[in-house]
């Protein structure tokens, strides 16, 4: 059976006989650059039309998100944003200044993935927080001064902020603690302020400036393609597929056009290093590529924050490439992985319902030896709804069972 993402069952798991890819792919519309579009054109007065916005189950929640925020009514608006971290985080703070707060809800892991940067500024600022079961409930006024928290456990804290200060009365600051990680999520998000209307003044340091009372100005968008999604068809490619990727903007805002860099960087013989904190995203398909760099030795650093993302990336890359048969060494914040020509498959692995998981246990099966089974392979709904229609129309042979 296909899976075409409007057919796709709530759980599936999927059998891989390794085949080379060869074709044209697109990948999806931006993840990243559809949150940040849709929170901006919702909080504008007049309308704007977003070209090419996917439907992926994060893109979803946003849009499920912005649309409650704005329907009137006395009650603290419910906020659904299923698995998505990046909704909830960047609508704590709009919720606040739009609405008084918010009682959100979340599936999976989102609910225990950190909050205490937020926490520790509705504390010093008199909001109100409260998270029971799977709820979290945050209700009081955001006020215009200065924002002081750390830079280095999500850049998604800082964006909510940059997004809601703008709406305040008064002018603000947004001033960190360390150095800011996942830098070119802050660029994404300074340039989508900046696209409609909004203006920060930013350092490049530790500091942002904030001006309030500004509005939000309509604009025509459209939304580019993902780099990070597109960095599993790179790793494809380095494994000897045969792959046009197409739709990239080249120019683009998206800090994992880093990919570019790094797979030339592992195309070279010697022992590489690769930093990912500015691009936390790209690990799972750089990792496949660096199982697969034959007799080479790749360090992956700089990786703390992997382990609170959908699944501990750092434990679930290392427990899916070595039962694939990788040699990978997992340590707190980094990962070292000797290469191999191919590794044996033919053993079941979980997705960890985490589509970057998902998605590179697929890549990395191409150079398997026997077939590879992938368990809730739905996952990768939640950023690449067509990732395995798309596998299949490249040559990728697999069979499902629902
Ligand atoms: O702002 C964004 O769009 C994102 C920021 C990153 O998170 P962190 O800043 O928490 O690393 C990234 O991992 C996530 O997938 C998307
Ligand atoms: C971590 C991710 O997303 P989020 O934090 O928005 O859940 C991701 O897409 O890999």
């Amino acid at each position: 059976m296909n899976v075409t993402a409007d057919m796709m069952p709530a759980h599936f798991d999927l059998t891989i006989t390794p085949a080379l890819l060869r074709g044209t792919v697109t990948p999806p519309p931006s993840k990243s650059q559809s949150h940040r579009v849709l929170i901006a054109a919702a909080l504008g007065t007049q309308v704007s039309r977003i070209g090419n916005l996917g439907h992926s189950e994060d893109i979803d929640a946003t849009r499920r998100c912005m649309a409650a925020l704005k329907t009137p009514g006395e009650e603290l608006p419910e906020l659904d944003c299923g698995e998505s971290g990046s909704t909830l985080r960047f609508l704590i703070p709009v919720a606040l200044a739009l609405r008084g707060g918010g009682r959100f809800t979340g599936r999976g892991r989102l609910m225990q993935r950190p909050q205490e940067p937020y926490f520790a500024l509705f504390r010093e600022k008199g909001i109100s927080y409260e998270q029971k079961d799977d709820v979290l409930t945050v209700a009081g006024t955001l006020t215009a001064g200065d924002y002081t928290l750390r830079g280095d456990v999500s850049s998604q804290f800082i964006t909510g902020l940059l997004y809601a200060l703008p709406l305040l009365n008064g002018d603000s600051r947004i001033l960190l603690t360390t150095d800011l990680e996942s830098r070119g999520y802050i660029d994404m998000t300074l340039d989508a302020l900046k696209q409609f209307g909004i203006q920060v003044e930013y350092d490049g340091d530790r500091t942002f400036r904030i001006p309030g009372k500004q509005h939000y100005q309509s604009r025509d968008i459209t939304i580019e393609a993902d780099w990070s999604n597109a960095a599993f068809w790179y790793a494809a490619v380095s494994l000897g597929c045969d792959l046009d990727i197409q739709g990239l903007n080249a120019y683009s805002a998206q800090g994992d056009m880093r990919i570019v860099p790094y797979f030339l960087k592992l195309q070279a013989k010697g022992r590489v290093e690769l930093d990912v904190s500015q691009c936390p995203d790209l690990v799972p398909p750089l990792a496949a590529m660096a199982a697969l760099r034959s007799g080479e030795t790749t360090a992956i650093v700089n990786a703390a924050r992997l382990r609170i993302k959908e699944s501990d990336r750092l434990a679930a890359v290392t427990e899916v490439l070595s039962a694939l048969g990788a040699q990978v060494e997992e340590f707190e914040d980094h990962l070292v992985i000797h290469g191999k020509e191919r590794l044996a498959g033919g053993v079941t692995v979980s997705g960890h319902n985490d589509h970057r998981i998902a998605m590179m246990a697929a890549i990395a099966a191409i150079r398997c030896d026997a077939a590879v089974t992938i368990t809730g392979a739905e996952c990768v709904k939640k950023s690449y709804p067509n990732f395995w229609e798309d596998y299949r129309s490249l040559g990728g042979n697999y069979t499902c069972d629902t």
